[in-house]
């Protein structure tokens, strides 16, 4: 059998040799290592573009005394650790990557490196540049208000903190001579639109809110503000709905500012319109406790009915963007909900009200089919006995005093009374003019599952299954949304949903939009925040008991079945509002063959089972991250306190997802991983396997040469199948997998490199590596075309990229491809990120001269060592270039709907597209059709998925090869 790892891998004293430096090797890598840093350094541009160099000094870890290194010590939240001296003993290194985290940690949401690129304005190379942030436009306002009857809906702006560390990859990316490609010059907002309510009566608290925040100046950050070059007086805010009238002259007196109104029906359209357009998961329906979303088909959107039930109701039939026409209306909505439900009840909000009405029973109240026909149907006219014949009918015919009736009844019968007569209403005017598409918008909705049932089984019932109707998940911020859009500097118009990401902070398991008491200003606000709500004892997402089920009237139509459910004890918490993060510089993969059609996740988990299943994986998973997230930052009470919170955080999250899976859009492994990872940054745990990455880096860089010179030695077919076997061995490294995490507890590194490379025997669980010999190599004496350009999307550090995927990069460019290596924009797990890259391929340079020729035309070497001059390297040799692209994500997943700009450049030219590890073509992307040709090379770490989707075994592998569809 062919041994594919050097025999030195075989003897573990070797294989640590670097780590305990007594070997030749090793003093040899450590020599290597320190010249490397003592002549060089790492190269940012800081947000002002001034150039600073971090410089760096010998980095390289030492386990003296140690003759078996076990895989997971390389875990530094053993408990006797000491953080303090690790830190110490480390303190350039991390120096080096606190400077890159802290810059990058800034930033607590999807990468959005592009963007604070773009922001740099004496790039003088870019004519056009394409994005300008806030910060350079301090026209744009920040906020908008809809004031209605009931409720105070705000949007508002928040720029981006942060500015890339990176610089030096923009710089980079110019050398790859990527433009920017057919981008707009018009300003874009980079930043993030939140959305947060308030009661109308409690206008004070939201004024307080706006003031702290500074909101109606463009925000505590903005230039304006802090150059005090703007006076209040000044300052005009859009503003809609009927409060924007009433208390115009409190808010001038309170904030100084002045309000200006826009038409209330035209904002509803505009935010419909905007939502529909931009966010993906926006619009769904909600049948009998089923939750599903609907993919708007952009291009037939009109005309549609807009049914928006506020304290009243309007129904506006849209045409188009700015045409509409309001047709009908009722002013039987929320108000009369509340009102009434307030008189009656003695309930003391409305949300109150709404959960009181969970455990209530109408026929108690209504007059049913059954009550005037002696307990029979009327089925002539296919009524049940249980419809309701007359809302609150039984309280005439009766003796009894209000006291004599249960709020719960009096509840539930009001809102059924309501949902259906909305519904009913909208049913009409959409047959009135030919509508199919119902779209109900406002906070009388506010995602209670029974409101929407009812509305949707009122409007199939009378429709007899031929309207839908569907609910928006902004649906309370229609009118603020749009108010926002009316500014004329806003650049919202042109935003798309890949340029989009929505993001849950830790309050959104907790409070959803509503603000309660003072905004949270810093971290460590939020910190305490969460610490008092776990104190509190308050259960997160505890539901509310339910009655068991009732009688009743139906109302012409059967139960809703969303009854059952529970409930949050927060009603208004359903509402499930993340932060939108707009990044401008997303965009979609321009090589999957049908965009339209692509579902980047495998598992559906709408199966409870799976979710089950799968939120169950990553709470057992949860102590040892947090273990690892704490050394990280050095093991201090700080980052302790900031570990516990984010179990909590998360924790939290999974509890909300669990109950509601649908809560923060649709749900796919992809969103559960990654939410994870953005947990994490939002704690400000920027790379929580940093330690484990730099040391299987080393280890790996270590074992390299020896590696490379046994390749050589092979004929061409051996060595292509050794490639691919290595790249599917040592995929076995993830830190993210149970399996894996617990093999290296119970092994060396070279027990698992054994047992691995014994799976490696074929025929593999999917194996067309036959296919692809024969597309590399050719077949007989017919050559093949060699690939232009190969992306590869790399996985994880360590063995994985440095023993896997590099000897492969390094095979397709002695064929003649380019290859771009693509990996992540932001740490997750122990995923090698694009920042890192060059570092590790400069010193993979040199120990291969065509990994340094590449490099350096690449402009990767150059990057990570001295001098980053570039008009030199303008001239640099013609041989095929290696690069590195960042691909938009930080988590282990890639979305290939919303990768950087960067990636969709370069992808544009490639042929071929090889995609590793589990997270990247497995978990997503595994049925993913591309017009290139693709390579999925994973081993499958995860039992109960080998089973499930390849009937095998944990540890089996995958290699599919898939001719693009433009090739066949
Ligand atoms: C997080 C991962 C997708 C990373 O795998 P990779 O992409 O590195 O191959 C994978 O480790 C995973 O699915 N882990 C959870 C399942 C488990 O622990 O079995
Ligand atoms: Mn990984």
């Amino acid at each position: 059998m062919l041994l594919f790892f050097p025999s030195y891998l075989i003897d573990p004293q070797q294989f640590h040799a670097p780590s305990d430096l007594r070997s030749p090797r090793a003093r040899f890598v450590l020599f290597l290592l320190f010249s490397f840093f003592r002549s060089g350094g790492y190269l940012f541009f800081n947000r002002l573009g001034i150039m600073g160099v971090v410089f760096e000094t010998v980095g390289v870890r030492q386990t003296v005394g140690k003759g078996r290194l076990m895989a997971s010590e390389l875990n530094n939240s053993n408990p006797d650790h000491d953080y303090s001296k690790e830190k110490l003993k480390h303190s350039s290194k991390e120096e080096m990557v606190s400077t890159m985290t802290n810059s990058m940690h800034r930033s607590s949401s999807r990468p959005q490196l592009d963007v604070s690129r773009a922001a740099i304005q004496e790039d003088s190379e870019d004519r056009n540049p394409t994005i300008l942030l806030p910060n350079q436009s301090d026209d744009i306002s920040h906020l908008a208000l809809d004031i209605g009857g009931s409720l105070i809906k705000l949007v508002y702006f928040s720029r981006h903190e942060e500015q890339s560390p990176d610089d030096k990859r923009r710089s980079m990316k110019k050398r790859f001579g990527l433009s920017n490609g057919n981008r707009r010059s018009y300003p874009i907002l980079g930043g993030r639109l939140h959305f947060v309510k308030f009661e109308t009566g409690k206008l004070n608290e939201c004024l307080d809110f706006i003031s702290s925040k500074q909101l109606h100046r463009g925000g505590i950050d903005s230039p304006s503000w802090r150059s005090g070059t703007q006076t209040d007086a000044n300052i005009v805010i859009k503003a809609t709905g009927g409060g924007a009238y009433k208390f115009a002259d409190v808010l001038k007196e309170r904030l100084g500012v002045s309000l200006d109104k826009e038409d209330e029906m035209s904002c509803l359209v505009a935010g419909a319109n905007f939502l529909l357009k931009a966010i993906r998961h926006e619009a769904f329906t909600h049948m009998e406790g089923q939750k599903e979303f609907v993919q708007i088909d952009h291009n037939d959107m009109f005309p549609y009915l807009l049914v928006n039930v506020g304290s009243g109701v309007s129904i506006i039939k849209v045409d188009g963007d700015g045409k509409y026409q309001r047709v009908s209306g009722t002013n039987v909505g929320g108000g009369t909900f509340w009102g009434l439900g307030r008189l009656l009840t003695k309930c003391k909000n409305f949300d109150e009200l709404l959960e009181l009405s969970q455990q209530g029973d109408n026929s108690n109240v209504d007059m049913l089919v059954g009550d005037i026909y002696g307990g029979l149907d009327y089925s002539k006219i296919g009524l049940s006995a249980s419809t309701i014949a007359s809302s609150f009918g039984k309280t005439i015919s009766e003796t009894k005093e209000l006291s004599d009736y249960r709020p719960e009844d009096i509840s539930l019968s009001l809102l059924r009374m309501i949902s259906y007569n909305i519904g009913q209403i909208s049913y009409l005017n959409a047959l009135r003019y030919g509508l199919k598409k119902i779209f109900f918008g406002g906070f009388f909705i506010r995602g209670h599952a029974y409101t929407m049932d009812t509305i949707s089984f009122a409007v199939h019932f009378w429709s007899k299954g031929q309207a839908q109707a569907m609910f928006l998940r902004h649906e309370g911020f229609l009118g603020a949304l749009g108010a926002f859009m009316s500014y004329e500097t806003h650049g919202l118009d042109y935003l798309r949903a890949h340029q989009l990401v929505e993001r849950f902070p830790m309050e959104a398991p907790c409070i959803g939009g509503k603000i309660h008491g003072p905004p949270l200003g810093n971290l460590n606000e939020k910190i305490s925040w969460l610490e008092k709500f776990v104190q509190r004892g308050t259960q997160i997402t505890a539901p509310v008991p339910m009655a068991p089920p009732g009688t009743t009237g139906m109302g012409g139509f059967e139960r809703p079945s969303s009854r059952g459910n529970t409930l949050r004890s927060d009603a208004s918490a359903a509402l499930n509002i993340g932060v939108l993060h707009l990044v401008p510089t997303l965009e979609e993969f321009p090589l999957l063959a049908d965009p339209k059609m692509y579902e980047p996740n495998t598992i559906d988990l709408l199966d409870h089972g799976e979710l089950e299943y799968w939120v169950t994986v990553l709470s057992e998973h949860l102590p040892d991250l947090v273990d690892k997230a704490v050394a990280s930052e050095g093991g201090t009470d700080d980052a302790k306190r900031r570990g516990d919170v984010f179990a909590h955080a998360f924790s939290a999250h999974l509890a909300r997802l669990m109950e509601e899976p649908a809560a923060y859009g649709k749900l796919g492994l992809a969103n559960l991983l990654e939410l994870r990872e953005e947990c994490l940054r939002e704690f400000q745990f920027m790379d929580a396997y940093i330690t484990i990455k730099q040391r299987e880096n080393e280890a790996s860089l270590a074992v390299l040469p020896d590696l490379l010179i046994e390749l050589d030695n092979m004929n061409e077919e051996d060595r292509l199948l050794a490639l691919i076997e290595g790249v599917l061995a040592a995929n076995i490294f993830d830190w993210g997998s149970r399996a894996c995490v617990d093999l290296y507890h119970k092994g060396t590194i070279i027990e698992i490199y054994r047992m691995s490379r014994k799976k490696m025997q074929r025929p593999w669980r999917v194996d067309d590596f036959d296919m692809f010999k024969e597309r590399m190599l050719g077949s007989g004496d017919e050559k093949s075309q060699p690939y232009k350009r190969a992306l590869f999307f790399v996985d994880n550090s360590g063995a994985d990229v440095v023993l896997g995927m590099l000897p492969l990069a390094r095979e397709f460019l002695r064929h003649g491809t380019e290859v771009v290596l693509v990996a992540n924009s932001l740490p997750a797990l122990n995923d090698v990120t694009a920042l890192e890259l060059p570092e590790i391929v400069a010193e993979a340079a040199k120990h291969c001269d065509i990994i340094r020729k590449a490099a350096e035309a690449g402009g990767l070497i150059m990057d990570a060592m001295v001098s980053i001059q570039e008009d030199g390297l303008k001239n640099h040799s013609t041989s095929v270039s290696l690069m590195v692209a960042e691909n938009g994500s930080g988590g282990p997943c890639i979305d290939l709907r919303q990768v950087s700009s960067e990636l969709a450049a370069v992808a544009k030219d490639a042929d071929l597209i090889i995609l590793e590890g589990m997270g990247r073509a497995i978990h997503t992307n595994l049925n993913a059709h591309f017009n290139c040709d693709a390579l999925k090379l994973a081993m499958v770490k995860n039992q109960r998925l080998a089973e499930k989707l390849f009937n095998g075994n944990i540890y089996d592998c995958i290699c599919r090869f898939e001719p693009g569809k433009e090739q066949l």
